[in-house]
């Protein structure tokens, strides 16, 4: 690796003067070298430290940082101030109820533990979740799709093959770090020697400060890296984050498909059991009813509309296709594509290539398997609609709407509280859920049977594969809703997360039962990760639906705990506490969810039901969104789009983000900066024709002189005379995430706009500002993130040629906020400042 040790020279360590009060002061004071060495020394430490309690990440860096990364000293160190874990005992504070209810669970526990051991009991869920549990894939659902289109498109297979014969993203990095000659060993004795350099000249630059102790070498046990499988070629070569990008692509599509055959294989050999032939027909339909609903996420809606897209999708051409008529019609003659605008005054717009840097222009010229981007004329003015109505009074009239997103840990029972939600408030009927509980009792899973009715879309599931926002809209008296179902297991996060930015609250499902609360609030439980991402993303509140309460006999103890635990977690983020609401409930037997009673041993709880409390909010945002309605731009997200059945019409369906549209007006999509026609505005699980769409609808805009081969998903759509650019880099201002390792200049990441992801890189660290106060710098220059750092960064797209249109967080609230991920971890979030243009 390369040493930054002359630039280390004229940097004064005195100036420097330790303030290690936390991690992130002490992962700041270090230097590069030694961020490297804590980065491969602490996962160890905590491996060591699993016996023990009373440890903290700070604990144990600082102790590595003073024993100067001597990991067996610091451990020594440690584990003498610190007490082994008891394992089995209850904990002494628990009441006389909660340890019943503790003994009844793990009894209950035993007992299906026993039942799904059975071998002709094996049920489809339990092995589904097995598999997702045993195999754990870092995928984005993106991947899974590209993998699935890469089986329709051999020509791309080829591609992906050859690409990841030169291999993988992390032998290609370090290949690139060690030379071909570098031996593990030899690495580690040059960052041995670097260590000690540094700690010499760390000595001299010392003088006079508090003395600190120089590591001698032989004090320093780093063992050599683990060798990552090597590559067939066994080449090494510089790569580009380009290059890195896309293999990270490809190479996680083969290894995902692989990983499904080999699970496919295993549920099939568990599947085979003793049964007779007409038992076996039915559990293999259900199994393949079961695997088609797992097998990639696409939660069930009542949406008729989300089913014609699904179907329409995939009678689509194939994107080889696609791009082969996007080359052959490129460059077409301007007037002839403006042809079709009819009735709009036209001007020319700027190219959609940017001009400015002649290198990527060089680089960004089309080759034979890239789209060609299409300059379309834009509309300078509006069209009248066609049947304009008065807003006030429209507004009037109309019922409040309100769209939350349910997000939780695996398991936390979210598709169950919602199958009883829409269940008790009318949306489904009595015979769907007959059905589905016979469906379910069929593989001894009955409890499943409410999970399911978010579930149900088995055929569109199978075909689906492009749609990957769905929603349920359902009515109460006073108000109308959309649900958006979030996927609790953190390889769908990316879908969690176009999910929760499409919202204005988050219903956070908290599974209260003896024990599955703290698994789900540890680390790597998605409790955290979600509600992060909530607030990350602007939702406005976030109502905590303390699930499956009937499991501890409505125990109020139980409840008060969970709620003093999650307090604290949301005070540190900076969650108010009038911003969230705590409700009992139980999604299995329906109390606390709309308006069953209460048992009777539940006295102490008096606040509104779930449906009740989302209708207070509905009111409340709705009040005061009018002025916004009536005044903002028109601004919507596109999160669907099917082509027409004439050659210049489309489909998009989507959200409303700001303002109001009727039918007859004007409005241009980015980044294809095409001026479209809307025919009609479809609203509603039915998508009956409404007369207008309002900030926060979720709508279907029929468009017409469109060219939907280039609208995507994501793509914005605003009203004429609003520019929306799309910047390759821009700054943000990031809160990062507890991290493994730092985050420097040209750490490769995943960017998250929305329904938006693209591969990026960090270009800059600008300043560390105050976390209370964003507009106070603490310091300027900085060579690395930390965790739980508040910064000014700048970012780069990876890819130039898919263009993202980017707003700022003063632009749009919603639509300026964006989440950094890596290696299939959150590692921040944040808001986009300026664009660099
Ligand atoms: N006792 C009890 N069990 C519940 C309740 N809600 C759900 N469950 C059970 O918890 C299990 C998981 O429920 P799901 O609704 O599938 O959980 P989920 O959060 O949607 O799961 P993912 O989508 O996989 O994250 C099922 O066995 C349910 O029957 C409840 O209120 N009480």
């Amino acid at each position: 690796m390369a040493v930054g040790y002359d630039d280390d020279a004229d940097y004064s360590y005195e100036d420097d003067a330790p303030e290690l009060q936390d991690e992130a002061a002490l992962e700041d004071y270090m230097n590069d070298e030694e961020y490297e060495l804590m980065c491969d020394m602490f996962p160890r430490a905590k491996e060591a430290l699993t016996e023990y309690q009373g440890w903290d990440n700070f604990k144990v860096k600082l102790a590595i940082f003073d024993h100067e990364f001597n990991l067996d000293e610091a451990l020594i160190e440690l584990k003498r101030g610190l007490k082994k874990k008891k394992s089995e005992e209850p904990p002494s504070k628990m009441s006389a109820l909660e340890q019943l209810a503790r003994r009844r669970a793990l009894a209950f526990k035993k007992s299906s533990v026993a039942a799904s051991n059975s071998p002709d009991k094996v049920s489809l869920l339990s092995t589904q979740q097995q598999k997702t549990e045993e195999q754990p894939s870092k995928l984005s659902l993106a991947a899974r799709l590209t993998s699935l289109q890469s089986k329709r498109e051999p020509r791309r297979s080829e591609n992906t093959l050859k690409v990841n014969s030169s291999g993988s993203l992390i032998d290609r990095l370090s290949k690139t770090r060690n030379s071909p000659q570098e031996t593990p060993e030899t690495a580690a004795n040059s960052r041995l020697s670097l260590y000690s350099k540094l700690s010499a000249l760390r000595k001299t630059k010392d003088e006079g400060s508090p003395p600190r102790k120089t590591a001698s070498p032989d004090l320093l046990p780093i063992p050599p890296k683990a060798e990552k499988p090597r590559n067939i070629s066994g080449e090494s070569k510089a790569v580009s984050f380009e290059d890195l990008g896309e293999a990270f692509n490809l190479q996680a599509q083969t290894e995902h498909s692989r990983s499904e055959e080999n699970m496919n294989n295993l549920e099939i050999s568990k599947i085979v059991t003793k049964r007779d032939p007409q038992e076996e027909a039915a559990v293999s339909r259900l199994k393949r009813k079961h695997d088609e609903i797992h097998s990639t996420y696409y939660p069930g809606t009542n949406n008729q509309a989300a089913k014609k897209h699904a179907s329409a999708n995939f009678q689509r051409q194939s994107p080889d296709d696609v791009v082969l008529e996007a080359q052959k019609r490129a460059f077409e003659d301007v007037a002839k594509v403006s042809k079709g605008v009819e009735a709009i005054t036209l001007e020319n717009t700027t190219p959609a290539i940017d001009e400015a840097d002649e290198t990527d222009k060089e680089n960004d010229r089309p080759t034979a398997n890239e789209p060609v981007v299409r300059i379309y004329k834009k509309a300078t003015v509006p069209t009248k609609p066609k049947s304009p109505i008065d807003l006030d009074t429209f507004l009037n009239h109309k019922k409040p709407h309100l769209s939350f997103v349910v997000i939780g840990h695996v398991d936390a029972g979210k598709s169950t509280l919602m199958g009883r939600l829409l269940y008790d408030v009318g949306a489904v009927d009595n015979k769907l859920i007959r059905k589905l509980k016979r469906e379910s009792e069929m593989i001894g899973k009955s409890s499943f049977h409410l999970a399911w009715v978010m579930d149900q879309t088995a055929e569109e599931r199978n075909r689906g594969v492009t749609v990957d926002i769905c929603t349920s809209d359902f009515e109460t008296k006073d108000s109308t809703f959309t649900i958006v179902d979030a996927p609790g297991h953190r390889d769908f996060v990316p879908n969690a997360i176009a999910g929760v930015s499409q919202v204005d609250v988050a219903v956070l499902s908290i599974d209260c039962s003896t024990g599955a609360f703290e698994s789900g609030f540890n680390l790597d439980g998605q409790t955290k990760e979600h509600t992060i991402l909530a607030r990350s993303l602007g939702v406005r509140h976030i109502i905590v639906a303390m699930n499956k309460m009937d499991s501890v006999d409505w125990y109020e103890g139980r409840f008060l705990d969970i709620k003093f635990e999650l307090t604290n977690f949301f005070e540190d983020m900076g969650v108010k506490s009038e911003q969230v609401s705590w409700i009992p409930c139980s999604g299995l037997s329906g109390e606390g969810v709309f308006d069953k009673e209460y048992p009777i041993g539940q006295t102490w709880y008096k606040g509104p039901t779930l449906v009740q409390r989302l209708e207070q909010i509905s009111q409340s945002l709705y009040n005061n969104e009018h002025r916004e309605i009536v005044e903002k731009p028109f601004l919507f997200s596109t999160f669907d789009v099917t082509p027409g059945s004439k050659p210049n019409e489309a489909t998009l369906f989507g959200r409303v983000e700001s303002g109001h549209i009727q039918a007859g007006e004007t409005v241009t999509v980015y980044p294809s900066e095409q001026s479209v026609l809307i025919t009609q505005v479809l609203a509603g699980n039915n998508q009956a024709p409404a007369a207008a769409a309002m900030k926060g609808d979720f709508v279907t805009l029929k468009v017409r002189n469109a060219f939907a081969e280039d609208i995507n998903k994501g793509d914005l759509v605003a009203v004429v005379g609003y520019d929306i650019k799309s910047a390759q880099e821009f700054t943000a201002q990031v809160l990062t995430f507890n991290l493994d390792r730092p985050l420097l200049p040209g750490t490769p990441l995943m960017f998250f706009r929305g329904s938006n992801e693209q591969p990026a890189r960090v270009k800059r660290l600008i300043s560390l500002v105050d976390k209370a106060d964003p507009s106070k710098v603490i310091k300027k220059k900085i060579r690395h993130l930390g965790s739980n750092q508040l910064a000014i960064i700048e970012i780069e797209l990876i890819e130039k040629k898919r263009r993202i249109p980017m707003l700022t967080i003063s632009e749009n609230k919603q639509l300026g906020r964006i989440v950094l991920r890596k290696e299939g971890r959150t590692v921040a979030a944040g808001v986009v400042k300026t664009l660099d243009l």
